[in-house]
């Protein structure tokens, strides 16, 4: 169990993100390469590790996005890429639904390409979420990166397989969502996930398709921390 002194205001759902956050970075140790994760647990995640690099410890972050650069920039926490680094000791990242098995649909933040490298790349990959994002089976639509000119083709074998398909539009922006690699994203909505590892095997496999938001092949070396308001632990599967 870990706790965080939560400030004033702060809403239930954050001060949980929190205590992910913050639970997650006790599990880094001095000397560590560390993969940082998009979204804002992750960034509560850095939060802390700003204070223990700021109390002297050294780590290097390799980030998965654009955002979580920023953020780790504004925090001062030092950065490398995936050409510096090829084996990262842990990687800290989000999930936008997590199933009994643990299984993960990811990528509201449009990056799950960069995140599957990283954790790809990672000894251990620690997911950080609030407890809202418990489900019991995965149903949110799964974002999938895909080349622009391969769009069409891949809603056609997106609808083959059960989906929905629907591009992303930017809600800032007229026209598709871009991604931090210049391509689009297909939010494909699936009656029903009953095989996460072979729906994400599948999606990855189609043609012009980086990357889908199903992580299910990582589970293995995963853990998985649920952040509620009094306190953080690890989720049992
Ligand atoms: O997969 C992600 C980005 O691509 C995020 O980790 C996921 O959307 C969770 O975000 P948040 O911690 O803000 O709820």
């Amino acid at each position: 169990m870990y706790m965080t002194s939560s400030s004033v205001g702060e809403s239930d759902q954050n001060v949980s993100k929190k205590n992910a956050g913050y639970y997650a970075a006790e599990l880094v140790r001095d000397g560590m390469v560390v993969g940082l994760g998009t979204g804002s647990t992750v960034f509560y995640a850095m939060e802390r590790l700003a204070e223990k690099i700021r109390d002297g410890m050294n780590i290097v972050g390799i980030p998965t996005s654009y955002q979580a650069e920023c953020r780790a920039r504004e925090y001062g926490i030092p950065l490398a890429t995936l050409h510096d680094y090829t084996e990262l000791d842990i990687a800290i990242d989000g999930a936008d639904q997590i199933d009994p098995k643990g299984f993960l649909i990811k990528g509201r933040g449009a990056a799950q390409t960069q995140e599957r490298c990283v954790a790809a790349a990672s000894r251990l990959f620690v997911v950080v979420a609030d407890v809202s994002k418990q489900t019991p089976s995965l149903s949110a639509p799964v974002p999938v990166e895909v080349i622009p000119s391969a769009a069409s083709l891949a809603a056609k074998m997106l609808s083959a397989m059960g989906g929905t398909p629907v591009v992303r539009e930017g809600v800032k922006k007229d026209g598709p969502v871009i991604t931090d690699n210049g391509n689009w994203i297909i939010d494909c909505t699936f009656a029903e996930i009953p095989d996460p590892l072979a729906l994400e095997t599948d999606i990855n496999n189609i043609p012009g398709v980086l990357s889908c938001g199903i992580f299910a092949e990582f589970t293995e070396k995963s853990k998985i921390v649920i952040g509620k308001k009094e306190s953080a632990e690890i989720m049992l599967f």
